[in-house]
């Protein structure tokens, strides 16, 4: 049986790190064969293509070359690891993925919509999440939580707060499209408690056999 494609979406600092590792220990433990990886990246390839979209130094990337190079660390990993993992039966858990394209290129940057959809449509070759956690939170507190952690801004958290004020919107607009695919989370409430939410809305989904119950 096919292993479940689980994503983590959200602005900036939302958690999603946070509540996909504490994921993927919890499914371990119930011997769940799982794999957590990321984007931009996960992949050697994708690890050089994500130095290149989130130097800071890079502020003459055009919004094509952008678009093309998130698609194209997405493709190797999708090809390199999520496919195969998933046809192994493995459940992937994965730090962003195509909708952040969508929100962060589209509703951010204001690229052009269908030609984002488009492009990652190829890039994955139309695999879709089975469940995606968009872990919605204001923008001061994602900035207070980035802040604190205390990393130099990349080229991406760099943007103005316009900017990442579209994509929190862009972000709550997918899922009102797509509600069957998509579970809001309030992330300024506790990790604990986004996890149990989590853990809450993942043994009800049911699949196939239902390894995750
Ligand atoms: N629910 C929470 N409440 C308060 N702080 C949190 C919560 N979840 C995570 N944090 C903290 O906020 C910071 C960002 O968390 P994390 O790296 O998991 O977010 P992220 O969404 O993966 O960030 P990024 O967008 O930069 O990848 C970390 O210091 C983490 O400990
Ligand atoms: C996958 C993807 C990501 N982004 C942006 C979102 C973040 O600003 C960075 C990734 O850094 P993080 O530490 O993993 O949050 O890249 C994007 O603009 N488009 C995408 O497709």
């Amino acid at each position: 049986m096919r292993g479940l494609l689980i994503t983590l979406e959200g602005p900036e600092g939302a958690g999603k790190t946070t509540q996909a590792l504490r994921l993927k220990a919890y499914l371990e433990a119930r011997k769940i064969p799982v794999i957590h990886t990321r984007e931009p990246g996960g992949t050697p390839i994708g690890d050089r293509i994500r130095e290149i979209l989130l130097d800071p130094q890079a502020s003459e990337m055009s919004l094509r070359a952008e678009i093309l190079l998130y698609a194209a660390s997405r493709a190797q990993l999708v090809d390199q690891l999520i496919r195969p993992a998933l046809k192994a039966g493995k459940t992937v858990i994965c730090d962003r993925y195509v909708d952040s394209s969508i929100v962060y290129q589209a509703y951010g940057a204001e690229g052009d919509h269908e030609e984002v959809v488009e492009v990652n449509r190829m890039a994955t070759g139309a695999l879709v999440p089975d469940r995606t956690y968009l872990l919605d939170l204001p923008l001061e507190e994602g900035d207070r939580r980035l802040k604190e952690r205390g990393n130099r801004k990349d080229r991406m958290e760099l943007k103005e707060a316009a900017f990442h004020q579209r994509v929190r919107e862009g972000f709550l607009k997918l899922a009102q499209k797509a509600p069957e695919r998509f579970c809001v989370l309030d992330a300024t409430e506790a990790p604990d408690q986004v996890f149990q939410r989590i853990t809450g809305d993942l043994t009800k989904l049911q699949h196939g056999g239902s390894d995750l119950k």
